[in-house]
C-alpha cells in the first residue's frame, strides 16, 4: 500500500484537531483555580493533548488602576482603554498573570511558555469600530498561528496575553474572550472550552436558576435581548457564536472550580453549556 502524501497530510490534520484545544481562563476565576486544575492540565500534556492557554485577568487590572488612582470604567462590556490604562493593562496581563500561570503550571510538573499577542505579532488588531468611545481597544485581524504550533512543536503549552499590535507598532486591550474565539478560529481548533467562575449559561426556569446543558446561537442572541446573558458572560457567548461559524465545533463554558473539569470537558462528559452549530 502507498501512503500518498496527501494522506499523510490529512492524518497529521485530524490528528491535531483532536490533540489541540484552546482554553480561555477568566480572571474571576483564577486566583481561586485549585493546584489540581493545574495538575489535571499537566496530565493532559503528558498524554499527549496540546493545550493553548488564552488569559484574562480583568480584576486585577481594575485592582491596580485603582492603586494607581487611574479611574476606569467598562461600555458594553470593553474597558475605556487610554494609554495610561494600557500601560497597565500590559504590565498586568503580560506581566504579573502570565508568569503566574507559567509559574503554577510548571509547579505542576507541565511545560509552559509565556507570550502576549504582541510577541512576534502573534495577534494582529486594529481599532474596535467604536474607538472613538472605548479608546485602544482592538478586534483581531490575524493571528500568527505557526508561532503558536512552534511552541507547541517544542512541547510547551503557549500561554497567551491578550494584547495585540497593529503595522504601526501602535498596541491595543483586546477582551480576553474574544482573543480566545480569534486563537481558536486560526489554529483550526475543534474545541474552545472557556473556564469561569459560573457553572455555564445560566437561565432561570419556572423561578429556578438552571444552568444550560446545550444552547444555539438564537436562543443566546434572545437571552442578550432580554438581559438574561449580562455583563462578562456577552464577549463569552459573542465569541463563541463567531468562531463555531469556521472549524470550532463547539464552545464549553465551565466552573474552574469543579474536579478535572478539562478531563471531563474532553471526555464528553455533560458538563457546563455547549454552544454548538444547529
Ligand atoms: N446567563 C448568565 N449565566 C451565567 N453567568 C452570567 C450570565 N449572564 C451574565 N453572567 C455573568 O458573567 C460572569 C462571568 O463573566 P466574567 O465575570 O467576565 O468572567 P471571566 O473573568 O471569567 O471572563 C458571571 O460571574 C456572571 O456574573
Ligand atoms: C478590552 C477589555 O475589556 N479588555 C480586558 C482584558 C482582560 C480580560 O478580558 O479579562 P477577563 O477575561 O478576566 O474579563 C480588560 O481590560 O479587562
Amino acid at each position: 500500500m502507498t501512503i500518498t502524501q496527501d494522506t499523510l497530510k490529512k492524518n497529521n490534520e485530524a490528528q491535531k484537531d483532536i490533540r489541540t484545544f484552546v482554553m480561555k481562563c477568566g480572571g474571576s476565576t483564577l486566583a481561586a483555580l485549585p493546584d489540581a486544575f493545574f495538575e489535571d492540565l499537566q496530565k493532559l500534556q503528558a498524554e499527549g493533548m496540546q493545550p493553548v492557554i488564552v488569559h484574562g485577568g480583568g480584576p486585577a487590572i481594575s485592582e491596580n488602576l485603582a492603586k494607581l488612582g487611574i479611574e476606569t470604567e467598562f461600555v458594553n462590556g470593553l474597558r475605556k482603554t487610554t494609554e495610561p490604562v494600557l500601560d497597565v493593562v500590559e504590565m498586568v496581563l503580560a506581566g504579573s498573570i502570565n508568569k503566574q500561570i507559567v509559574r503554577r503550571i510548571q509547579s505542576s510538573g507541565g511545560k509552559a511558555l509565556g507570550l502576549s499577542g504582541v510577541d512576534g505579532g502573534l495577534i494582529q488588531a486594529k481599532p474596535v469600530s467604536n474607538h472613538a468611545e472605548v479608546g485602544h481597544v482592538g478586534d483581531v485581524t490575524r493571528i500568527e498561528a505557526s508561532i503558536i504550533q512552534g511552541v507547541l512543536d517544542m512541547g510547551y503549552m503557549p500561554i497567551i496575553a491578550p494584547i495585540g499590535i497593529d503595522g504601526d507598532g501602535q498596541r491595543y486591550n483586546i477582551n480576553a474572550d474574544t482573543a480566545a474565539g480569534a486563537v481558536a478560529s486560526h489554529l483550526g481548533a475543534s474545541r474552545l472550552i472557556v473556564v469561569t467562575d459560573v457553572p455555564g449559561i445560566m437561565k432561570n426556569v419556572n423561578g429556578v436558576k438552571k444552568v444550560l446543558g446545550t444552547v444555539a446561537v438564537q436562543e443566546i442572541q434572545d437571552m442578550i435581548q432580554t438581559g438574561e446573558i449580562y455583563g462578562g458572560m456577552i464577549p463569552k457567548v459573542k465569541a463563541a457564536i463567531e468562531c463555531i461559524q469556521g472549524k470550532v465545533k463547539e464552545v464549553i463554558i465551565v466552573d474552574g472550580s469543579e474536579p478535572s473539569v478539562l478531563s471531563r470537558v474532553l471526555q464528553g462528559e455533560v458538563i457546563g453549556t455547549r454552544i454548538v452549530r444547529m
